[in-house]
């Protein structure tokens, strides 16, 4: 293992939160993380306790280019501020690597440095936690994933997409609109089929061009309107099943709107918090994560910070 630091743009900052007293019983996240440094000993990657680090990925292009509401590049800071003052009941290490951003026309070299220090992450026994960005970030979090020595060696990874969208369009220019279709497209060269499965697709908002892509890849997928908790757990049951490890790439956009205001494309109808808490906490027991991502936060738009704070606490939720 290369047990150098990480190439970020942005190196760890400090963290902010309540202050009720130093010992662990009064333990809040902001007073838990701490700053990446390489692992001496790399965990074993079966372990329930593997240390969770996170890595922002401050990028606004993709949705720009997929002619979005952009502001999601300042996401990764304000999902930290939500997640500083909650109280820290993890058995894990979380530690904070930074940041890693995008400018303008760096789209592709942004992805391809977040990947390589993903791939690090995963190959040290570390549970990445990317704070995204547009959903571009799961292109990034797909390079790193594909690029770790337990998928080369042959593990068999499934990405599990929480989100309203297919985010399969055949566009020439990548967007958050295309990462999955460019994983197929990635997965096919390397002699592979994505195992590719979304919860909470909303009909109106994808058109009969991506539900057949959809088709034609074999992926998955539960409609909104279909996702009772009963349902969706037996869909990512069944999913988690055929996989030996999952992504799991979050879209707050498959959350309803009164919950999700900030993002770039609020639901009208979205999945209840409830449903996709359940999700989490099932995805965190398989005991199967392997990487995560949280992205379309666009904290122009959120109200009271009420997005991020959701997100925080699906963070939580999943490393718990
Ligand atoms: N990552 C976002 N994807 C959606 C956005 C939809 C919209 O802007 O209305 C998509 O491309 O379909
Ligand atoms: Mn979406
Ligand atoms: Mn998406």
């Amino acid at each position: 293992m290369d047990s150098s630091a990480l190439t970020v743009d942005v190196p760890p900052q400090p963290w902010t939160g309540r202050f009720d007293g130093d010992g662990a019983e009064h333990r809040r996240w902001w007073q838990a993380v701490a700053p990446y440094a390489p692992p001496a000993n790399p965990a074993t990657a079966s372990s329930r306790t593997r240390p969770a680090v996170i890595l922002g990925f401050g990028s606004d292009e993709g949705v720009r280019r997929n002619k979005g509401r952009t502001g999601a590049a300042a996401a990764p800071a304000a999902i930290r501020a939500a997640l500083g003052p909650l109280a820290f009941h993890l058995d894990r290490d979380v530690l904070d690597a930074g940041d890693v951003t995008v400018r303008d026309e760096s789209l592709e070299a942004g992805q391809a440095r977040a990947g390589l220090a993903i791939s690090r992450l995963i190959d040290a026994g570390q549970i990445p936690v990317v704070l995204g960005g547009g959903h571009e970030t799961a292109f990034a979090s797909y390079l790193g994933v594909a690029g770790s020595s337990a998928v080369r060696g042959g593990l068999r990874v499934g990405v599990l997409n929480l989100d309203a969208h297919f985010d399969l369009r055949d566009e020439a220019v990548p967007s958050s609109g295309t990462p999955f279709l460019q994983m197929a497209r990635a997965e096919a060269a390397a002699g592979r089929e994505l195992r590719y499965a979304v919860v909470g697709i909303s009909e109106p908002n994808n058109t009969r061009a991506l539900f057949r892509t959809a088709a034609e890849l074999g992926v998955d997928y539960l409609l909104d309107e279909d996702c009772s908790a009963e349902a969706a757990q037996a869909f990512v049951a069944a999913f988690l099943a055929q996989v030996d490890a999952l992504y799991l790439t979050i879209d707050l956009d498959v959350l309803p709107a009164s919950v999700a205001p900030g993002v770039s494309a609020p639901a009208a109808y979205g999945v209840p918090l409830p449903v996709i808490s359940a999700v989490c906490r099932q995805v965190a027991a398989s005991g199967k994560l392997l990487h995560l991502d949280v992205a379309e936060l666009n904290p122009e738009f959120d109200i009271d910070a009420r997005t991020a704070k959701v997100a925080a606490r699906l963070v939580n939720t999943l490393l718990g």
